[in-house]
């Protein structure tokens, strides 16, 4: 019998968040308690200001929580430090933020390769090769970031963000300075990296259509889960977004 524990890619328990002190102080996140499944797609939406940053920065470690604690692949992150942190968020860890974030001096290839040589790791040749082939860039490898598109760089990020084999990767809006045609490609490499090479994505976006390529979405309000919708379609996305709406 396969072990709940060993399906489980992060959790978060009862997690808070608040910032600034006294009658300015705003609580981002209000005991959120939520699984990630590994090898699913998870959507995470909700207003501006609902929390989905905070939320996606705690569960990748970037940000400490008050309360709660922080899991992935069952290490508790919650208490570590700064130093104590650095392995898991470089070995269990990938993050895809919104503005690519590549190193302008280096090629796509060592971009990619990146974390990997950071962690004194050799990079897995063939886990390599199936990357650079689901994401498209087998023939822009030697191409600096200011040599490639958006769509391209994005994708280069979001390789970088898989090359160690991370037990989960956190996006962050990969898709908001994308044209529709870039941001299809983005989104079908992630489903791809979901459905054929087993890995577990979280990912914040704004868009019902983005959304619908995950197998869940969560829905924030004011620092809570306010609802959850398994494999949604962009329509009943944007009918949750609206009744969230109109709650406000
Ligand atoms: N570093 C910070 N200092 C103070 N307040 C913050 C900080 N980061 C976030 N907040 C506040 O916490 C709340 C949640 O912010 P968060 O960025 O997580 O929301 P979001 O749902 O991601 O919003 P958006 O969709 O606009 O990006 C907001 O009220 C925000 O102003």
């Amino acid at each position: 019998m396969i072990s709940l524990v060993d399906t489980v890619a992060a959790r978060a328990v009862g997690i808070s968040k608040t910032y600034g002190h006294g009658p300015g102080a705003v609580t981002a996140l209000d005991r959120v308690s939520v699984e990630f499944v590994r090898g699913r797609f998870t959507a995470i939406m909700g207003p501006s200001g609902s929390g989905k940053s905070t939320l996606l920065h705690c569960l990748a470690g970037l940000d400490s929580v008050d309360e709660g604690a922080v899991e992935i692949a069952g290490t508790d992150l919650t208490g570590l430090d700064d130093r104590r942190l650095t392995r898991p968020r470089r070995d269990r860890i990938g993050f895809i933020f919104q503005s690519f974030n590549l190193l302008p001096t280096l090629s796509a290839a060592d971009n990619i390769r990146l974390p990997l040589a950071l962690a004194g790791r050799r990079p897995d040749r063939a886990w390599f090769e199936r990357l650079v082939d689901a994401v498209g860039l087998r023939d822009r490898l030697a191409h600096r970031p200011a040599e490639l598109s958006g769509g391209q760089q994005q994708r280069v990020a979001a390789a970088r963000a898989l090359a160690a084999q991370p037990e989960i990767v956190f996006a962050d809006e990969p898709t908001g300075n994308l044209d529709s045609a870039a941001r299809g490609d983005l989104l079908g490499f992630l489903r791809h990296c979901v459905d054929s090479l087993g890995q577990t994505i979280v990912m914040v976006t704004h868009d019902p259509v983005a959304a619908a390529y995950a197998d869940r979405a969560l829905f924030l309000a004011d620092g809570r889960i306010a609802d959850v919708l398994d494999a949604p379609t962009a329509e009943r996305v944007l009918d949750r977004m609206k009744s969230l709406a109109e709650v406000d």
